[in-house]
């Protein structure tokens, strides 16, 4: 600003003028600052809405499609491209059984290994996670780039948007869903009580609605859990004993997700097939699993807790193996009957099964802690502790014969074996260094 040529043209000013001529100067000077930050903050704002609608479009790349979705947590689904790749990932080969499965929870150690296993027997499969950050997400999406690679589709998005589901039976009528989607983990329960809810209770109901009311309905087979046996102390654990003592809210949500399946049957004529798991273990594994983080932290040189009964008890687990599982989720997709009900009714009584599938075998953690340390040619830092009370039970022992009658199901790798494959592909993995174990 040129104050200053202003005044230099001005004759010296009187001691009295000076000090009005210093109020003028002053004044301008204040007029002049607020006009400059009317300016900047104009300028900042348009800055701001610039960068803000570029984003946007950067987002959405091309042209909005107005049958596309767009959801406020990052979801997008819809649109014309995105029912192509639905449809065709559902496709079955001619030459198959024409199941067309949905498999919740595709990105999920489990929900990996069926999704592939059924894809390459040549059944139609779309694949639907949500990618939450429980664990690390990147393992998740390498999963689901071997999915892709597979041609089995894995949509993004939640078991509790309805609108989704709906969508998805509009597009591909699915004659079986395999609900593997689901919040894990015994121990998390203390620290994110609601998260077990949502997915557990509320995405499971929200799924039977709107399997209840398509037309046809389709057969679902869903993943309960050997935690329902809480307290219980018969061994081995077998369908009909106690389930009513959970010892963790983990446990508490598997056991009401079996009694809500029990009410659709009833209700509507789903046909709903329950699988009890046993601590599955093998490559692609969960990290938040003892022998994934165990092999992990060995390897680093960090503690391991390994857990033991208050009076010095073993903890033991019926460890099963993925192949072992995989092949009991196929065949309760088999032999599953049809719903019976349509759009909402139930026209006759439907099936309604909850099998074991377990190892047979249970294996103190310190075994496995041992094995581990063979495998991996180190020796681990052990820290041996008393069992919190967090909701871990002492002791998990399978009979499987109902699975083995009605199923087929024949567990036949031991802990010692499939270790040595999760333990070759873990290190493989994690191998390039470019990947972290957590
Ligand atoms: O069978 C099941 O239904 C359950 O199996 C596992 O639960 P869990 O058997 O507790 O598996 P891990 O968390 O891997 O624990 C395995 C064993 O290691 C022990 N452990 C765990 C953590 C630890 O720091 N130290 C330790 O000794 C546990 O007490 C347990 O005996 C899964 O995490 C559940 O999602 C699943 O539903």
């Amino acid at each position: 600003m040129k104050v200053k040529s202003h005044l230099v043209n001005e004759s010296p000013p009187s001691p009295g003028k000076f000090k009005m001529e210093k109020s003028y100067v002053h004044r301008f000077r204040s007029r002049a600052t607020l006009g400059k930050l009317t300016l900047w903050s104009i300028l900042s704002v348009a800055l701001i809405l610039l960068v803000f609608l570029w984003s946007q479009s950067l987002r959405h790349s091309g042209p909005l499609d107005p049958a596309r979705r767009y959801l406020t947590n990052g979801y997008a689904w819809g649109g014309s491209s995105w029912e192509k790749r639905v449809r065709s990932s559902a496709r079955p080969r001619p030459d198959s059984g024409m199941m067309t499965v949905l498999v919740t929870g595709a990105a999920g150690f489990v929900g990996t290994h069926v999704s592939s296993a059924l894809k390459r027997r040549g059944d139609g499969v779309l694949g639907l996670d949500n990618f939450n950050n429980y664990y690390d997400p990147s393992l998740k999406r390498a999963r689901q780039a071997l999915l892709e690679r597979a041609g089995v589709f894995v949509v993004e998005g939640d078991i509790n948007d309805e609108a989704l589901l709906r969508k998805l039976f509009e597009v591909v009528a699915f004659t079986h869903v395999m609900h593997l989607a689901a919040q894990a983990g015994v121990r998390y329960a203390m620290e994110n009580p609601g998260s077990y809810v949502h997915s557990n209770i509320a995405g499971f109901v929200t799924l039977l609605e709107v399997c209840k009311s398509v037309n046809p309905q389709p057969s679902i087979v869903w993943a309960s859990s050997s935690s329902v046996y809480g307290l219980n102390t018969k061994v081995p654990f077998s369908e009909e004993d106690r389930t009513d003592q959970p010892a963790s809210l983990y446990a508490a949500t598997k056991k009401a997700g079996e009694e809500i399946a029990h009410t659709y049957n009833h209700i509507y004529g789903l046909s709903l097939t329950g699988l009890r798991f046993f601590t599955v273990y093998g490559p692609w594994g969960r990290p938040d699993m003892a022998y994934f983080f165990f092999t992990r932290d060995i390897l680093k040189g960090k503690a391991i807790p390994i857990f033991e009964a208050m009076n010095g008890g073993t903890v033991a687990r019926d460890f099963t193996y993925i192949d072992d599982i995989v092949k009991g989720c196929v065949a309760a997709l088999d032999t599953s009957e049809k719903s019976t009900g349509s759009s909402g009714k139930k026209r006759g009584p439907a099936q309604l099964r909850v099998f074991n599938l377990g190892n047979t075998s249970p294996v103190p953690v310190a075994d496995l802690v041992r094995i581990l340390e063979r495998l991996l040619k180190v020796k681990a830092n052990k820290k041996v502790m008393t069992l919190p009370r967090n909701g871990d039970v002492q002791f998990t022992h399978a009979n499987v014969s109902y699975a083995q009658r009605e199923l087929g199901y024949q567990p036949t790798t031991d802990l010692q074996t499939g270790l040595k494959k999760f333990v070759w592909w873990y290190l493989r993995f994690y191998a390039s260094g470019k990947k972290s174990a957590g």
